[in-house]
Order: structure tokens, then C-alpha cells, then sequence
């Protein structure tokens, strides 16, 4: 919903056991203590790199009586570690933070994804704030209370659900968003345009250079939509449970993810997630498509619209055994069964369960074509 008082600010709402909304506009950080409500103790994390965010966010907490600790934390995958985890609860303990305290995660999506697992895991959980700053987190990784950090042997794996309480996407921030990270932000983006809205496709299509541009305003129509996408999955199913036989609920928001996970843990992390998510997608449109479950305009339309944002579409032909045992760990997987999420048309998906040696060497091969 957009609320016309108060300057062109759109309100979305997630339905979690405490509903929360997702605030979208411009300038409008100061939201966060509006969040927060009556003054707790706060703990702000951030990398570095977003020093004047947290400074600026941390300031307007002050102003509104809250007592703010801030936690500067590793840059990108370096903070998703449990050792970065148990250096922030030493400073929530040492700080003495209750069960009235909160935490705000002002970042990108590995930083909102530590913070909320910190938030989770102290005392069992505090009230969780997040505050994305790259557009990757502002659409999809600081909304729906999924949390987590990587092990050696891959990526989320350790993690718990666990809602904000309020999410603060302030589109004024992209500006320094590396262009390189709004772009593979994009591939979530093109991620809901697949799954759940087409429209998304089209804006791209029609303009991708708009889309890759912070100050556009097709642009922000791009990050409301995928946030509705966004809240109306996870809405329907807060905690990934509902995914029965074919049905896919919650599953269907990891479109590309089985093999793209595979891949960050495979380029060691040195890939952005958007990037290797972009890669997974094209390869599940390829399953889909040697399946036959999947028409060729639909399949080929991923490589079509990944490739004009300039997103990775091939990826290299030797890597698949590897890629195989990676996906073993997969969270939809399981006993020894891999499960994809691919899609029988636009927006509209299927599980693809326990697919053959050959099927899975026909998809790959595809994606190794360029
Ligand atoms: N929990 C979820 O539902 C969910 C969903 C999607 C992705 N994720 C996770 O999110 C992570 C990826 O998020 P990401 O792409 O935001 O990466 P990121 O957090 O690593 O941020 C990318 C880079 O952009 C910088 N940055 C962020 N905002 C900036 C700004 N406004 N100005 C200048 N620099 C800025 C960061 O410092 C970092 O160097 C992955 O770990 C992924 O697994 C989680
Ligand atoms: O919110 C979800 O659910 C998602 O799957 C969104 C994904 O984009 C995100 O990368 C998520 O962190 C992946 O979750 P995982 O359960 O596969 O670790
Ligand atoms: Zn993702």
C-alpha cells in the first residue's frame, strides 16, 4: 500500500506471527526508531564500508532516547561465519542486552543475515531491525526472517527463522552501491519476475539500462514489486513447510539457488550470490526445458534477460560432479533425493524431484554452451 501522507512512502505488509511492514521510499531512515518504539539498549551492525549509514541510523536512535552499541563486523560472506557470530554476543553480553534490547542490521544481505541470526540466538531472540543497504538485501535477503551463516561445507548452512520486527528499504542509499552489486541484486530481481510477476520482465526487457540505474524510478517500481513477491510467499508460508509432493509454497523464492549455492561455495565465495543465483536460474530453465515440462520462449527468455543486465548465463563444463555433491546439502534435498524448484510456465512453478545422471548432464551441458 502506498501511504500519500507521508511522501510517496509504500508500506508492505508480511504476515508473520507479529506482522511487520516492509517501508520503501526515500530518505527515510529515521523510520527505524519509529520501529523501535519505547528507548532499549540497540546494537548496530555494519561493515566498514557503511560507517556513515550506521553513524546516521545510530544518531536518530539517540535522538529518540535509545542506547546505541555499534558493531562494526566483516564485509560481505566474511561476516556470515560463527566466529564473527560469537565476537557480537560477547559484546550483547558485555553490554548487558535483555530481552527488551534489539539489534539492527544495517547492510547488505550477509550483513542483515548475521545480524539476524545474532538477534535470533541471543537470549533466544530479540526484536530484529533491518535496515538493507544494497539492493540484493532491500528485495529479498533483509525481508521474511530467514537467517544464517555459511560452514566449510557451504553456504547457510546453520541458521534459524526469525522475523524482523520492521524493515527499512532506503532507496537513496543505492547511490553508492557498487555497480557491480546492484546488478547482482538484479538477479533477484529477475528472480520474482519468473517465479511470481512478470511485469518485472518486461520492465527489464524494455529498459535495462533503467534498470540499472539507482535514481530511476522504474527502478524502484522493480524493488516494490519483487518485495510484494517477496512478502506474499514467505506470507503464505513463514517457515518453508509447505512444500508437499509437487506443491511448491515458500521453496519456490530458492528458484536457482540448488546450483547457485553450489557455485559461491565452488568460486570460494568470490562470486556474488545474485551473480551465481543468476547462473542457477538458467540452469533449472534448462532442466525444465530437457524435462519437457518447460517451452523453449520461456527457457530461452533467462538467458535473454540475465544476459542484457549483463548477469553470468554459462558456467564451466567440468564442474558438474562437484556441483552434484555440493547440492547434496541442499535444504530442499532430501535423504539422497535432489529437489529443484523449475517452472512449467511463467509464475508458475513445480518441484522436479530426483532428476536422472542424464538429465542433469543434458541441463549442464546447455549451460556450458555460450
Ligand atoms: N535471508 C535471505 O532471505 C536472503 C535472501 C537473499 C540473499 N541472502 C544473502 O544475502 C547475501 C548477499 O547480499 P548482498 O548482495 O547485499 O551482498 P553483501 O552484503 O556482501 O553486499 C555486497 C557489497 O555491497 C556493499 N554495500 C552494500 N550496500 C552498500 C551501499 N549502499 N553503498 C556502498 N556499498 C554497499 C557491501 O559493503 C558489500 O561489499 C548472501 O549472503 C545471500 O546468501 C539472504
Ligand atoms: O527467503 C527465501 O526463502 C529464499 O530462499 C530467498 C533466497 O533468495 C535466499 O538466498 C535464501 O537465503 C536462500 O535460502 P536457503 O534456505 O537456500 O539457504
Ligand atoms: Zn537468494
Amino acid at each position: 500500500m502506498t501511504d500519500p501522507e507521508s511522501g510517496g512512502v509504500t508500506l508492505i505488509g508480511v504476515a508473520a506471527e507479529r506482522p511487520y511492514d516492509v517501508v520503501v521510499g526515500r530518505g527515510v531512515l529515521a523510520r527505524v526508531a519509529d520501529v523501535l518504539g519505547a528507548p532499549r539498549r540497540v546494537a548496530v551492525l555494519h561493515p566498514a564500508a557503511l560507517i556513515d549509514v550506521a553513524v546516521r541510523v545510530s544518531a536518530s536512535l539517540e535522538h529518540a532516547g535509545h542506547e546505541v552499541v555499534r558493531i562494526d563486523v566483516p564485509d560481505a560472506e566474511a561476516a556470515k561465519t560463527v566466529e564473527v557470530a560469537a565476537r557480537c554476543w560477547a559484546v550483547l553480553g558485555n553490554a548487558g542486552f535483555t530481552r527488551s534490547d534489539a539489534v539492527v542490521g544495517v547492510g547488505g544481505g550477509s550483513t542483515t543475515d548475521l545480524a539476524g541470526f545474532v538477534a535470533a540466538t541471543w537470549l533466544r531472540g530479540v526484536a530484529l531491525v533491518t535496515v538493507p543497504t544494497s539492493l540484493l538485501a532491500m528485495v529479498d535477503a533483509a525481508v521474511g526472517g530467514k537467517t544464517g551463516i555459511n560452514t566449510a561445507e557451504g553456504k547457510n548452512l546453520v541458521g534459524v527463522f526469525h522475523e524482523p520486527v520492521g524493515v527499512v528499504c532506503d532507496l537513496d542509499l543505492l547511490a553508492t552501491l557498487p555497480p557491480v552489486d546492484l546488478r547482482a541484486g538484479l538477479g533477484e530481481v529477475v528472480k520474482c519476475g519468473f517465479i511470481a510477476d512478470p511485469r518485472i520482465l518486461e520492465l527489464v526487457e524494455q529498459e535495462p539500462e533503467a534498470a540499472l540505474d539507482p535514481a530511476s524510478p522504474v527502478l524502484r517500481e522493480l524493488v516494490e514489486r519483487s518485495v510484494r513477491v517477496k512478502a506474499r510467499v514467505v506470507s503464505a508460508d513463514l517457515r518453508e513447510a509447505t512444500s508437499e509432493g509437487r506443491q511448491v509454497g515458500r521453496e519456490l523464492l530458492n528458484y536457482g539457488h540448488t546450483l547457485g549455492h553450489a557455485v559461491e561455495r565452488r568460486e570460494r565465495f568470490r562470486w556474488r550470490h545474485g551473480e551465481a543465483v543468476s547462473v542457477g536460474m538458467v540452469f533449472v530453465a534448462e532442466l525444465a526445458r530437457a524435462a519437457g515440462v518447460l517451452d523453449d520462449a520461456v527457457a530461452d527468455r533467462h538467458r535473454a534477460v540475465l544476459g542484457s543486465l549483463g548477469l553470468p548465463t554459462t558456467y564451466a563444463p567440468d564442474a558438474l560432479e562437484d556441483l552434484v555433491a555440493t547440492m547434496g546439502l541442499d535444504k530442499k534435498t532430501r535423504g539422497s533425493t535432489l529437489r529443484f524448484v523449475v517452472l512449467n510456465d511463467l509464475a508458475s512453478a513445480e518441484i522436479l524431484s530426483a532428476p536422472s545422471d542424464e538429465l542433469l548432464r543434458t541441463a549442464f551441458a546447455a549451460l556450458t554452451r555460450v
